[in-house]
């Protein structure tokens, strides 16, 4: 142990002789004066430092239980996770900041599996934003994450920071230890070190400032992981596996044509949004056989029944009566107007599960939705996370909040309007300037010669203008 300790105040005076750490007057990268500097980036050109660090943290990592691979954070900490990875033998992952524009868009590469411990390496926490930053990606792929160790802990409020995200910070250093070893190494007077005690008293850091999510950045794969609603989940993964984000509105009014619009065009949709109430000869024998094809061909049914009363009725609406919507549907839709009770209702009644989407906005014109209203309904799907899918809108309403889908219906390459205030339009504008994740189509492709050939045309529109949004 002392051996240790001296091993450590040897590796703080390299730290000073290097210029890993140095004092005086410094501007940081948000324009604030700073009495110590720490640019831990200089360590690599020196291998003896490197090494010794690696051992140093070699030992820490003993105290820390069951770990299967360690990743740094980028840039700094990458190539102390490969020194360490090197010295423990630990598998490491390397987390991207950005994904490629190519290949598979992974943020973290190497080899691991869900449910993997990893332990997050950094050289310097002040917030501890950085280590955040890497958990989340990480733990989007199913890693867990619960220890970081650090080569220097700021004792500017990151522990703390970390610790109420779930994170233990084990830190070689604190500032306050790396200053009392130089001060008796004599590299630095006391002077300095009231200097240095005054700042950290001064700017200690309360949370830490994540960056902003940007959905619209996000693979639909990725946003799988984010969703709280089982329904989304799926309907993520099939826009992903089936590569459309193209949503059929079978508005037909014979059963028959249902089936056969459902058989034909199902390749390519991963939805299909029925009004089921406009199906003239219906019966509960279109059912199994609609179920069928939407299971052979892998995409959801969807009926938008566009829910609008007080909770008990909504239960009855969506359980009772002729259609039986909750024994098929996976998808419904609601109106907020009416506040929660909506999504009480069709809580009661939900069978496995459901994913509903509500109303914020609608493609019609003149429609008597406020600006308000709109608010109000997409705070109202952020509290019912695990019943809501997404959201009805035309426009991109929640950038920050992933786990929803903005589905936009009023898409059309041919038209702008119809005769009765339906608006419309194209592919490209609604994807890729407004921030929908799946068009509906309905008469552009059911009005159309040839229905097939037509949705195969707006599912390759659609689906290219979500992947130049990734871009
Ligand atoms: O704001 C809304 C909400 C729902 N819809 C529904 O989408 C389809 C659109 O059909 P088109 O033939 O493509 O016009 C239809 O089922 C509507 O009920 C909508 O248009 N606007």
């Amino acid at each position: 142990m002392a051996n240790q300790e001296q091993t450590l105040k040897a590796f703080a005076v390299q730290l000073f002789q290097i210029d890993a750490i140095k004092f005086g007057e410094f501007k940081t990268k948000v324009g604030l004066m700073t009495p110590v500097y720490c640019d831990l980036r200089v360590i690599v050109s020196y291998p003896d430092v490197m090494k010794t660090l690696a051992n140093l943290l070699e030992q820490q990592i003993k105290d820390i239980t069951n770990v299967d691979i360690i990743c740094g954070v980028p840039y700094t900490a990458l190539p102390i996770a490969t020194a360490v990875s090197l010295n423990t033998g630990l598998p490491m992952v390397m987390r991207r900041k950005e994904a490629k524009d190519y290949g598979t868009r992974k943020l973290i590469e190497g080899v691991f599996k869900e449910g993997d411990k990893c332990l997050i390496v950094e050289d310097v926490v002040t917030s501890g934003s950085s280590i955040l930053e890497t958990v989340k990606d990480l733990q989007n792929e199913g890693i867990k994450c619960s220890d970081a160790i650090v080569l220097l802990n700021r004792e500017q409020g990151g522990a703390n920071i970390l610790k109420n995200n779930g994170i233990n910070m084990h830190a070689l250093l604190t500032l306050s230890q790396l200053i009392s070893y130089l001060i008796e190494a004599k590299c630095i007077d006391v002077a300095t070190n009231e200097k240095v005690k005054q700042y950290l008293a001064e700017n200690q850091v309360k949370d830490a400032v994540l960056p902003a999510i940007n959905r619209l950045k996000l693979s639909y794969q990725e946003r799988a992981k984010l969703t709280k609603n089982v329904v989304a989940e799926k309907l993520f993964q099939i826009m992903s596996t089936k590569q459309t984000n193209l949503c059929l509105a079978a508005d037909v009014t014979v059963a028959s044509d249902l089936l056969n619009l459902a058989e034909q065009v199902g390749p390519y949709i991963c939805a299909l949004k029925t009004h089921i109430d406009i199906i003239e000869d219906f019966s509960s024998n279109l059912l199994s056989p609609l179920k069928e094809i939407a299971h052979r061909h892998n995409f959801l049914l969807f009926e938008d029944r566009k829910f609008a009363d007080i909770g008990k009725t909504v239960e009855l609406q969506f359980s009772k009566g002729i259609h039986l919507i909750s024994s098929w549907a996976s998808l419904v839709t609601a109106h907020s107007l009416l506040g929660k009770g909506v999504l009480d209702g069709i809580k009661a009644a939900s069978l496995d599960s459901c994913g509903v989407f509500l109303l914020a906005e609608t493609s019609a014109a003149g429609s008597l939705i406020t600006e308000s209203y709109t608010k109000s309904t997409v705070k109202l799907a952020s509290d019912y996370p695990q019943l809501v899918a997404g959201i009805v809108c035309q426009n991109n309403l929640f950038l920050d909040n992933p786990g929803l889908i903005q589905l936009t219906p009023g898409v059309n390459i041919n038209k702008t309007s119809d005769n009765m205030g339906q608006q419309y339009n194209s592919p490209e504008f609604v994807v890729g300037k407004k921030g929908a994740d799946i068009a509906v189509v309905g008469r552009g492709i059911t009005e159309a010669k040839d229905p097939v050939e037509t949705a195969k045309l707006y599912r390759n529109l659609l689906w290219e203008a979500y992947t130049m949004r990734l871009k």
